[in-house]
């Protein structure tokens, strides 16, 4: 809850001087609007990178959303205390040639790192009610984080932690040209990635060229930029749509719930809604339609769309089982190294 005195809610963004960092800096300053149920919001940047932080911070200061401050953190401590929403953007991007679990044996010391940051400075009953993973490989940092917490028993932070997967529903829109008809769930690198394509119009062949477009368009990105990195302006743009409805759900008074499709664990046994389906039942971690309440937890998830795809054989016969056989393997990636990790600590 808010202190009644000045009360402030803060966004900790880490990796906040990198290409999306600084993007995404840049939307959550200018277009966040008041928050109705806190005086302000503090926009907390962190990075190792300390001279262009510093730059970046100067530069947005000039930006005149008054109610809206930021803040340098010299050190992660610092970034991590009484924040509200941590939004994890560290790490390596891909350059051409390499695949997204190219990027696990660096990008998942540094989550091993994030959790343990998060646990210390975040104690049971803190204001924490979110944990957004947009670093990449997604699929395997997000079990790897959640394991984490487990082996420390911090069951509470555990139904917070998502993964950030709604650029592939970005591309989705683009590709397909339709904004509203066709969701994508799975996972996020190459067969994980599984847009639904409903359009009767089209032969398997035909979508499976569009998916193909969806499911690559990150490395179409890559190989546009020649090793200057990936994503990151639609990554922000992407990002900042999701860590607006967050928004909206902790400070406004008339938000209790919202509908958003992220990458979570579908396990969770105090969720309600309809029943996991049976091709999932081996998967752990999945992105789906889901409702998230006001504590930042899902409510529900929704798995209706399995009712189209398992009476359709281009999917269930083809692209799920791909997908869940690839998608099992990256969470098992993620779950070993956090028990890697937590023998060696
Ligand atoms: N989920 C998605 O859809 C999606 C989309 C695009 C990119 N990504 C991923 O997001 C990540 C960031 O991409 P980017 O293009 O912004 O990369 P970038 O290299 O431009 O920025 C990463 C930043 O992280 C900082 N950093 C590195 N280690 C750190 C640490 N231990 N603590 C704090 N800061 C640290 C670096 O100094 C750098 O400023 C990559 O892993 C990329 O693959 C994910
Ligand atoms: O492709 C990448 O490595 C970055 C990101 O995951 C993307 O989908 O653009």
């Amino acid at each position: 809850m808010p202190h009644l005195n000045q009360s402030v809610f803060k966004i900790s963004l880490i990796g906040a001087a990198g290409g999306i960092g600084q993007s995404l800096s840049l939307l959550l300053k200018s277009q966040l609007p008041k928050p109705e149920i806190y005086d302000k919001v503090e926009l907390c940047l962190f990075d190792i990178n300390k001279d262009v932080l510093n730059g970046v911070m100067v530069d947005l200061s000039h930006i005149d959303t008054l109610y809206i401050t930021l803040k340098l953190s010299q050190d992660i401590h610092d970034c991590l205390h009484n924040s509200d929403i941590i939004i994890m953007l560290a790490g390596l991007p891909r350059r051409p040639g390499m695949t997204r679990d190219d990027l696990f044996h660096i990008n998942g010391t540094i989550i091993n790192d994030l959790a343990l940051n998060i646990m210390k400075n975040n104690p049971s009953g803190s204001s924490l009610k979110n944990i957004s993973i947009v670093s990449n490989p997604v699929n395997s940092l997000v079990p790897l984080m959640v394991e984490t917490f487990k082996l420390y028993k911090r069951e509470d932070l555990i139904s917070k932690v998502y993964g950030v997967t709604i650029l592939d529903q970005l591309r989705c829109n683009h590709f397909t040209g339709n904004m509203n008809q066709n969701i994508v769930i799975g996972g996020h690198s190459g067969d994980t990635i599984v847009p639904v394509i409903q359009d009767n119009e089209l032969s398997d062949d035909e979508k499976l060229e569009i998916i193909n477009k969806i499911r690559f368009g990150g490395d179409e990105v890559v190989k546009a930029k020649k090793g200057h990195g990936s994503a990151t302006l639609s990554m922000a743009y992407a990002g900042f749509k999701i860590f607006k409805q967050f928004y909206s759900l902790f400070t406004s008074i008339e938000t209790n719930e919202i509908g958003i499709t992220l990458y979570h664990e579908i396990d969770s046994c105090a969720i309600t809604g309809n029943v996991k389906p049976a091709i999932l039942q081996n998967v752990r971690f999945f992105s789906i339609p889901m409702v998230i309440g006001k504590n930042g937890i899902p409510i529900s998830f929704n798995f209706e769309i399995f009712k189209y795809l398992m009476n359709n054989e281009f999917y269930a016969k083809k692209l799920l089982p791909t997908c869940i056989e690839k998608i099992i393997e990256n969470i098992e990636t993620g779950i070993e190294k956090s028990k890697e990790f937590y023998r060696e600590q």
